[in-house]
């Protein structure tokens, strides 16, 4: 039987959901017998536990709830767009388990309830999400989709610019590529919106 798994994706039967750290350590020391090096030399032997420590932070949000993000609201009488612009962002990609890293553009128009959030809850939302093994297509819609759901807005906009990692020190090899991705819900596809939206985060 297969279950949704935090990263809404179906996760097998055995899969150790909860955070292990020996089974990190255990991995990477097998990864270093794999390329050649010898785990036991000085500089090396602590590296599979400092590794596993490393996970837990790059990967905290496998093990946090969206939707606590974005707890705090507040009711006010606003009815335009909110915009945080060019909150740093690092996600590890799933593919290569390399990093990327770039910048998210949130912007939500609250909804007839009045539901606003504070700003740095919007950073937190996104941080929720990047810190798991993530595409960035899926980390994109994951933030929209979630507030979405938890601020009913009028309208929502997400737009994040990313290196990858894996296209630049590896593989392909293309140094400064960016890869932008979007998601735009509600009210925000409005042609006249969504044009305000993007010249206010191209600005
Ligand atoms: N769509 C998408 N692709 C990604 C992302 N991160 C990495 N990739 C791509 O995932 C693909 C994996 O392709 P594969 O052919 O399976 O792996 P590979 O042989 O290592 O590919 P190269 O990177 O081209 O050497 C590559 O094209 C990566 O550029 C992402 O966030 N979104
Ligand atoms: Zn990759």
């Amino acid at each position: 039987m297969q279950r949704p798994g935090t990263n809404g994706v179906l996760l097998g039967p055995g899969h150790a959901a909860p955070f292990d750290a020996d089974r990190i350590a255990a991995g990477i020391r097998e990864v270093l017998i794999g390329i050649g090096e010898d785990p036991d030399r000085d500089g090396l032997r602590d590296t599979p536990q400092r590794v596993a420590r490393a996970y837990a932070e790059l990967f905290a949000g496998l093990h946090q709830e969206p939707a606590e993000a974005l707890a705090t609201t507040f009711d006010l009488p606003h009815d335009e767009l909110v915009l945080v612009k060019d909150i740093e962002l690092w996600s590890v990609c799933e593919h290569h388990l390399l990093p990327f890293t770039g910048v998210a553009h949130v912007g939500y128009i609250p909804g007839e309830n009045g539901r606003i959030t504070g700003l740095s809850k919007l950073a937190r939302l996104v941080d929720v999400y990047a810190k798991r093994p993530q595409v960035q297509e899926r980390l994109t819609t994951q933030i929209a989709d979630e507030l979405v759901s938890t601020l009913q807005p009028r309208g929502v906009i997400v737009v994040l610019e990313c290196e990858h990692q894996c296209m630049t020190m590896r593989g392909v090899r293309k140094p400064g590529s960016k890869t932008v991705t979007s998601a735009v819900r509600g009210g925000m596809r409005d042609p006249v919106t969504r044009a305000e939206a993007m010249s206010l985060i191209t600005d």
